[in-house]
Parts: C-alpha cells; structure tokens; sequence
C-alpha cells in the first residue's frame, strides 16, 4: 500500500506574511512530522476585509517570496484565483481531489481555531481533515486547551495543538508599522521588505 503524504495547510489573509507566519508553519512541520506545508493566502476572505490597496496577486507573491528559502514549503493559488469567497470547507474538498494521496492538516493560531464556529459548515469542516492549533500570544495554552476540548466534546473530533515559541506579531502590526515609517526588518522577510517597497505598499 502506498504512504499518504502528511500536508499541512497553512491558510491566512497573509496582509502580509510575517515571521508569526513562519515560525508557526515550520514548528507545527517538524513537531507532527508532515511532509510539507502548502501556504494558501486567501481570495475573498470570510471575516476580513482587505487593508492596504494591496491585491490577493500580490498578497500570493509576498507569500511565494517569504517561503521560498524552505523546501517544504509550497504556496497555492487555489483561493486567490477562485472568484467570490473563500470557505475553507470548498478548498479542503477541491484539494482533496488534487492530491489524492494526501492526508491534511489545517494549521490555525489559537484566535482561529476558537473562533472556528463562525466558519462555514464547521461540522463538515471538522470531519474533512485533521486540525492543528498553535498557541499565540495574547491566548494562554488552558484558553486553547479549554475551548479545544469544548470542540472536540461536541463535534467528536479530535483537534492537536502545539505549544510553539511566541512571537507577538501580527498582519495588523507591520500594516500600522509601515504606515508611519517605522522599521519591520527582522519582522518580515527582506524580500517581502523589497516587494513593498517597490510598489509602495501600506504607505
Ligand atoms: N504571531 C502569530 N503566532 C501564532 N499564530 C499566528 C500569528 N500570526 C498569525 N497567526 C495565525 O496565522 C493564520 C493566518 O493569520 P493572518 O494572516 O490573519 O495573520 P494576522 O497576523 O492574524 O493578521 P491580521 O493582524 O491582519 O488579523 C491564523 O490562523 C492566525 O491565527
Ligand atoms: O471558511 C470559513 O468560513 C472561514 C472563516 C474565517 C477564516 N477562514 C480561514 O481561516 C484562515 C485564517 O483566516 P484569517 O482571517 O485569520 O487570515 C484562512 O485560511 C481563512 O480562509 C475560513
């Protein structure tokens, strides 16, 4: 019988990719041993809206970029060249069909996977695929693990969780950051640091 590879997938608005982003995609790789991580920044996000007159190309670019240095890492262009919203629920089930021999694994922060019930058919979500949460700071691991047991207890799945090194940083941050001028080096990668630059993005 052939071996299922382990992928995996590492969703975000990614607006943009940080090393929050990084750190918690490679831990939660080499923790459950998965095989590779693809990267998947979001089309039409479900809850957000986008800031920053920056397009889902180049929100897929900054992600291309930012992993290119790491061979386990892949991006896919599944919800950014999807037309109208992305629900996770439709990308597991159309990815499902591109790698058939495939076992996933959503990847989620902690505010993620507590917030989960707000998404599209989370029971049918729950059961498409393994879920992974990785603590974040702001969320202490009896938070995550309480609310993932409240999950696990009522949609009888198991969820995993990891408690990886904290990095304060978010999408959020480097936006307001760069807004003013301050400095993100070190907070992102140099290459993405290029890509703003050069066409001027969250001025
Ligand atoms: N610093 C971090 N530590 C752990 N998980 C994180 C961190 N930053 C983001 N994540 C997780 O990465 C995934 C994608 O996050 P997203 O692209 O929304 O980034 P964000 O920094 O939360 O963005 P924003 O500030 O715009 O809300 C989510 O599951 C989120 O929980
Ligand atoms: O499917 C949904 O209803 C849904 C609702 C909110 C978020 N998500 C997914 O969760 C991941 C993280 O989202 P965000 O908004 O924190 O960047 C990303 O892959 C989103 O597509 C999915």
């Amino acid at each position: 019988m052939k071996k299922l590879i382990k992928i995996g997938l590492m969703g975000g608005t990614f607006n943009p990719i940080h090393i929050g982003h990084l750190v918690m995609a490679e831990e939660i790789r080499k923790g459950f041993g998965l095989d590779k991580v693809l990267f998947i920044p979001t089309g039409n996000p479900p809850h957000k809206l986008i800031e920053g007159q920056v397009s889902s190309e180049d929100r897929y670019i900054m992600t291309l970029l930012a992993t290119a240095s790491n061979e386990h890492f892949e991006v896919s262009d599944i919800e950014t060249k999807r037309i109208g919203t992305s629900y996770t629920v439709d990308t597991i089930k159309e990815l499902k069909e591109i790698y058939p021999m495939a076992e996933f694994y959503f990847i989620t922060g902690a505010d993620a996977i507590l917030e989960i019930e707000t998404w599209k058919n989370t029971k049918e979500l729950l059961d498409s695929c393994k879920f992974i949460a990785a603590t974040r700071p702001g969320y202490n691991m009896n938070e995550l693990k309480s609310g993932i047991q409240k999950l696990e207890k009522k949609y009888n799945r198991q969820i995993s969780s990891l408690s990886i090194a904290p990095i304060d940083l978010s999408s959020t941050d480097i936006r307001k950051r760069l807004k003013v001028g301050k400095t993100v080096k070190y907070m992102i990668p140099d290459s993405v640091i290029n890509y703003i630059n050069k066409k001027n993005l969250y001025r």
